[in-house]
């Protein structure tokens, strides 16, 4: 069944929209509503441009005739959200002779997302960058909000920039081909919006979870358009991460490090270190006499049917982990900051966090 396009506005001081609709890429009115120069440069990975690229810039070509466009395709993975290949995309930038007029078109998951915008952010101080968003995981989180960053070896998202785009657009119909465990990484952090902010969004995941593994197309739209209200809420009261913001970042604490100790290369994806993030934030919960336990174990039974990991992978150490979380962006001179959970639907920021704690919730 096919679904209409919906759209959730995000205001603010940078105001865009989010459009969210089957065969999106194709609509080249759309693709340069908000363009206002002639360069365009079309930043994707490996697996996403033989995909999509082609018909992005057909799109671009056929609703504005004189437009510059080039394409930078990068190797696909977290391992290449690196400063050497934000420098790549800055060289393309060069290359093209991208005006300030210009604009990024950021086509595929959160890794292009987060590195072509970062590269927007920082080109001749700021150009604009539409967010095309092919993974679950980028139309829910990554595409919004204008978090724009790379890794580097000493943590994730160290380098990085506020930086909002001009425009989401994410094309439902690129879903299909994403792979089951993509589809269920991008779950995760759907799952999360649930969690923190939205007790009932969490029953309709359980009630619906069979028809969203399966890739149901208006079960996978309206979990698209339910995460992003949320996200553009948050963002547009908070858009530089003052307060509320910091609730996003339920699981993160602990996912982060996993990646960050991982190499990003191999293990668990973003989605699944912040699957087994939310679960460690939660037991933390617990030991701080927050969450009960029986919240805890209904959101490890839901991440578990959503096929998610909740164990930490083997042969990482909970003291490398918790020096990975000294630095993480919410700790302060002081300590840690997490965020913790009060059960379905309410989190809070908690600073000073004791590190005895954060070990015992490592070691199970
Ligand atoms: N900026 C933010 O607010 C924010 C929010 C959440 C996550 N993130 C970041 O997002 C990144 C994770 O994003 P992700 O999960 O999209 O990972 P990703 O970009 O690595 O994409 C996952 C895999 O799916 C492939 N792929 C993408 N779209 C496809 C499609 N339609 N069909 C077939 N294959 C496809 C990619 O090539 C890649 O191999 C992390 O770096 C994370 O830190 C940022
Ligand atoms: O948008 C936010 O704010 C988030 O925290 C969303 C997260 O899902 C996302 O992974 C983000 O990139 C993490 O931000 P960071 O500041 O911890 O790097
Ligand atoms: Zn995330």
């Amino acid at each position: 069944m096919s679904t209409a396009p919906q759209i959730v506005a995000v205001g603010g001081n940078a105001p865009y929209r989010i459009h969210i609709g089957a065969g999106l890429l194709d609509d080249g009115v759309l693709l340069t509503a908000t363009l206002r120069g002639r360069h365009a440069l079309i930043v994707s990975d490996a697996n996403v441009a033989p995909l999509y690229a082609k018909r992005v810039e057909a799109a671009l070509r056929a609703a504005q005739p004189d437009l510059r466009i080039a394409r930078h395709v990068i190797d696909a993975g977290e391992a290449e959200k690196t400063l050497a290949n934000f420098g790549g995309v800055i060289d393309a930038l060069a290359t093209l002779g991208a005006t300030r007029d210009a604009c990024i078109y950021a086509l595929g998951g959160g890794v292009m997302g987060d590195m072509a915008g970062f590269a927007a952010a920082c080109w001749m101080r700021g150009i604009d960058v539409v967010q095309l968003p092919t993974t679950l995981l980028a139309m829910v989180d990554s595409s919004v909000g204008g978090k724009t960053a790379v890794d580097i070896p000493q943590g994730k998202n160290l380098v990085g920039a506020f930086h909002p785009p001009r425009a989401v657009i994410a094309d439902t119909a690129t879903l299909r081909s994403l792979p089951p465990r993509e589809l269920r990484a991008g779950l995760a952090e759907v799952i999360k919006y649930g969690a923190i902010v939205d007790a009932e969004f969490l029953r309709w995941l359980e009630a619906h979870c069979d028809a969203l593994l399966a890739a149901d197309d208006a079960a996978l739209s309206a979990a698209i358009a339910r995460s992003c209200t949320h996200k553009a809420a948050i963002t547009e009261r908070d858009p530089f991460e003052h307060g509320e913001r910091a609730l996003l970042n339920f699981g993160h604490t602990f996912g982060h490090a996993i990646e960050a100790e991982q190499g990003y290369a191999h293990g668990f994806n973003h989605g699944e270190a912040v699957a087994v993030g939310m679960l460690l934030a939660a037991k933390l919960s617990g030991l701080l006499g927050m969450a009960s336990d029986a919240d805890t174990s209904t959101l490890r039974s839901l991440l578990q049917r959503f096929g998610l990991p909740v164990e930490l992978p083997t042969g990482l150490a909970p003291d490398a982990l918790l020096a990975r979380m000294r630095l993480d962006k919410k700790a302060q001179a002081s300590g840690l900051r997490f965020i913790l959970w009060n059960g379905p639907g309410t989190a809070s920021v908690v600073k000073d966090v004791n590190e005895a704690a954060v070990l015992q919730a490592l070691r199970g």
